[in-house]
């Protein structure tokens, strides 16, 4: 019973929480916030969460490179809520566990406005931490292969400082991420914060932008459209690709588990680009060419990760392969270009 601090005990319960809460969230036992929920991987990772009824999820995403068509099987379910919001922003909302993946991705989208991209890594990851600060939620980071720079030691594994230019054009991003990760270990042992970090390497699968410039997609796109594949110069530069579904896969076990990382989440499978493209000729459009092009200032000329740790703390490792994954983006990439496969 409590009391009014009066010396009279009051016999009124305490009030009910709002009954329209209670119909709306009666089955979620775990709140979870996605930021940069609306792009290609936050999408997907979307998915996978609400397939759990005891999940409710919470996007916020001011659609810079995202869009609400990756989330319109969920607009209007009781278990979902779509925010516009821009993480350079303050978010004062009740939750258990944050995604923290709000930042532009996309090379030619994160320097055209490198300010911008910057501020959302640094003060977007800090009032990210501030929200999990006052929560007490956990907060799982996606940072990127790009800290490691143009690395000089390959594979890379998560104990390597890494090779960035710190003025370059890609720095916005790389160095970026890298002040993320510094503030996500700060808090964690300053404040006790529960972090989560994932280096994440090279993505692809559907609902990528069309024309957002990564390889991938633009080398789908043009085999669509008959356009030749631009590999750019010297095309012996290498990734490792890992799809979409191997990726949301790592990054919910890294959060459900007990280890804070970094961790690289990536497939290891490596190849150069023009083995890129000579992949995505024969498995989509054997008829298409492939040209040479300028390539941009500080592309790093090889990247491959190391998952031993990602295996042995995680018990992960991706399942898809390059050529088996790459078919699967034809039909999304076809239906939105509106071009059917020949007859
Ligand atoms: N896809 C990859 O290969 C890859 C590799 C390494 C790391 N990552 C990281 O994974 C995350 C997701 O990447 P993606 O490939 O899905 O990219 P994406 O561009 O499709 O998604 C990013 C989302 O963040 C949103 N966003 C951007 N700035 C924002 C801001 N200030 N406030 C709120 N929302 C904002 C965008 O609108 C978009 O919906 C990013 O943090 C990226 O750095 C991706
Ligand atoms: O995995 C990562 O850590 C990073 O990988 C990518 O950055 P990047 O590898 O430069 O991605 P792309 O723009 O897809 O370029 C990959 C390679 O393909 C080449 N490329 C790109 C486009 C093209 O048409 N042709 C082509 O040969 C580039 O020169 C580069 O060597 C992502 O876009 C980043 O968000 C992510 O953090």
């Amino acid at each position: 019973m409590a009391s009014n601090g009066n010396n009279h005990v009051s016999t009124k319960p305490p009030p009910e929480p709002s009954p329209l809460r209670k119909a709306k969230f009666f089955q979620a036992n775990m709140r979870i916030l996605v930021t940069g929920g609306a792009g290609f991987i936050g999408s997907h990772l979307v998915d996978k969460l609400m397939e759990n009824e005891k999940n409710e999820v919470i996007v916020a995403d001011n659609y810079f490179t995202g869009s609400k068509d990756n989330l319109k099987k969920w607009i209007g379910h009781p278990r979902f809520e779509l925010i516009r919001h821009d993480v350079t922003e303050p978010l004062l909302i009740e939750v258990d566990q944050i995604y923290h993946l709000a930042c532009p991705a996309s090379p030619i989208f994160y320097k055209y406005n490198p300010v911008k991209t910057i501020k959302t890594n640094v003060i977007g990851t800090l009032n990210m931490l501030g929200l999990a600060k006052r929560t007490g939620a956990r907060i799982l980071l996606t940072s990127t292969s790009e800290v490691y720079g143009d690395p000089l030691v390959h594979p890379q594994d998560e104990t390597y400082w890494g090779n960035v230019n710190p003025i370059g054009v890609r720095s916005c991003y790389d160095e970026g991420k890298r002040v993320a990760e510094t503030l996500m270990f700060d808090y964690h042992r300053q404040h006790g914060i529960e972090i989560r970090i994932a280096r994440i390497f090279n993505t692809y699968g559907p609902r990528m932008n069309i024309d957002d410039g990564r390889v991938v997609s633009n080398f789908i796109a043009q085999a669509i459209r008959d356009e030749p594949l631009t590999v750019q110069l010297p095309g012996t530069q290498t990734r490792s690709f890992c799809y979409v579904s191997d990726m949301v896969n790592g990054l919910m076990r890294l959060m459900d588990g007990e280890n804070t990382g970094p961790i690289n989440i990536g497939n290891p499978g490596e190849f150069t680009m023009l083995e890129l493209a000579e992949n995505v000729k024969e498995l989509i459009n054997p008829e298409v060419k492939i040209i040479t092009v300028e390539n941009t200032p500080d592309d790093p000329r090889q990247r491959k990760p190391d998952i031993t740790k990602a295996k042995e703390l995680l018990g992960w490792e991706p399942k898809v392969k390059l050529r088996d994954g790459l078919p699967l983006m034809e039909e999304d990439f076809r239906d939105r270009l509106g071009i059917s496969r020949k007859k």
